[in-house]
C-alpha cells in the first residue's frame, strides 16, 4: 500500500454482496460531509465498473456471472484512480442493475483528498491494492447477507425472489467462496456484522478526518 503527499487517500471497503459496504461507506461519508465539502471527500462504487453489455440482448445479459472478476473493467478503475491521484477529473460510468449494462451518460468526478471505494472484488486485484491506503473487509455472515440481498434486490433492483435465489446458488455464493472470502487476507481492518457497526463507523470516520485535516 502506498501514499504520497497531496495524493488522494483511497479507503477501500470490500466484502460479500449485501454485507453492508454501501451502507457503511454512505454513513461515514454523510458524517464527514457535515464538516468537509464534496470537493474533499467522495465515494466510488466498484459496481459502476461492470462491463458495458449494450451489444448483448437481455437474454444473454442475464446469463453473465456478475460475481466473477472478469465481469468488471478493473483496468478502467485503476486508470481512473491513478488519474484522480494525479489531480485529474474522470468520467465515472453509470451502471443499471435492471438493464444489466452501462448507461450512455457518465458522471464527472473531480479529484478529492479522500476517496472511499466500495465493492465486492476490490481486494482481489493487486493493481487496485497498490492504490489503497487502508482496506476494510465487511465480515457479515453469508446467511444474513442473503436475507438482506433478497429484500434489497426485490425492493430496489427489479428482481423476483426466485431470480435472487437462483443467482445466489449459481454464482453469488460460489464466487464468494472462490474470490471474495480469500481476499479478506489483504484487509487492514475486519468489520463484523454489517453496515451499522457503530464502533467501526466511528473509528473509520476518525481516521479519515485526520487525512482531511492535513
Ligand atoms: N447492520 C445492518 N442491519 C440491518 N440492515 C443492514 C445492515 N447493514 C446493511 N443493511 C441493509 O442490507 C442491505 C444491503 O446493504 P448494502 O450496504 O447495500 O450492502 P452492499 O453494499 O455490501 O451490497 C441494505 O438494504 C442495507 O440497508
Ligand atoms: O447486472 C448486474 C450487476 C451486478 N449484480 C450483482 O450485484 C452484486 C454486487 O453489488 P453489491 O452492491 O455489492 O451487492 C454482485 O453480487 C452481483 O451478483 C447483478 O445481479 N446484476
Amino acid at each position: 500500500m502506498s501514499s504520497h503527499q497531496n495524493e488522494a487517500v483511497v479507503i477501500a471497503i470490500a466484502g460479500a454482496s449485501a454485507s453492508g459496504k454501501s451502507l457503511i461507506a454512505q454513513t461515514i461519508y454523510r458524517k464527514l460531509r457535515k464538516d468537509f465539502s464534496s470537493q474533499e471527500i467522495g465515494v466510488i462504487s466498484e459496481d459502476r465498473y461492470y462491463r458495458d453489455q449494450t451489444h448483448l440482448p437481455m437474454e444473454e445479459r442475464v446469463l453473465t456471472n456478475y460475481d466473477h472478476p472478469n465481469a468488471m473493467e478493473h483496468e478502467l478503475l485503476v486508470k481512473h484512480l491513478t488519474a484522480l491521484k494525479a489531480g485529474h477529473a474522470v468520467e465515472l460510468p453509470n451502471y443499471s442493475y435492471t438493464e444489466h449494462t452501462r448507461m450512455a451518460e457518465t458522471t464527472e468526478f473531480k479529484p478529492k483528498k479522500v476517496i472511499i471505494l466500495e465493492g465486492i472484488l476490490l481486494l482481489n486485484v493487486p493493481e487496485l491494492r497498490e492504490l489503497m491506503h487502508t482496506s476494510v473487509f465487511m465480515d457479515t455472515p453469508l446467511d444474513i447477507c442473503l436475507i438482506r440481498r433478497l429484500k434489497r434486490d426485490v425492493a430496489e433492483r427489479g428482481r423476483s425472489m426466485e431470480s435472487v435465489l437462483a443467482q445466489y446458488q449459481a454464482t453469488v455464493r460460489p464466487m464468494f467462496m472462490q474470490f471474495i472470502e480469500p481476499s479478506k487476507q489483504y484487509a487492514d481492518i475486519i468489520v463484523p456484522r454489517g453496515g451499522k457497526n457503530v464502533i467501526a463507523i466511528d473509528l473509520l470516520t476518525a481516521r479519515i478526518r485526520q487525512f482531511l485535516k492535513n
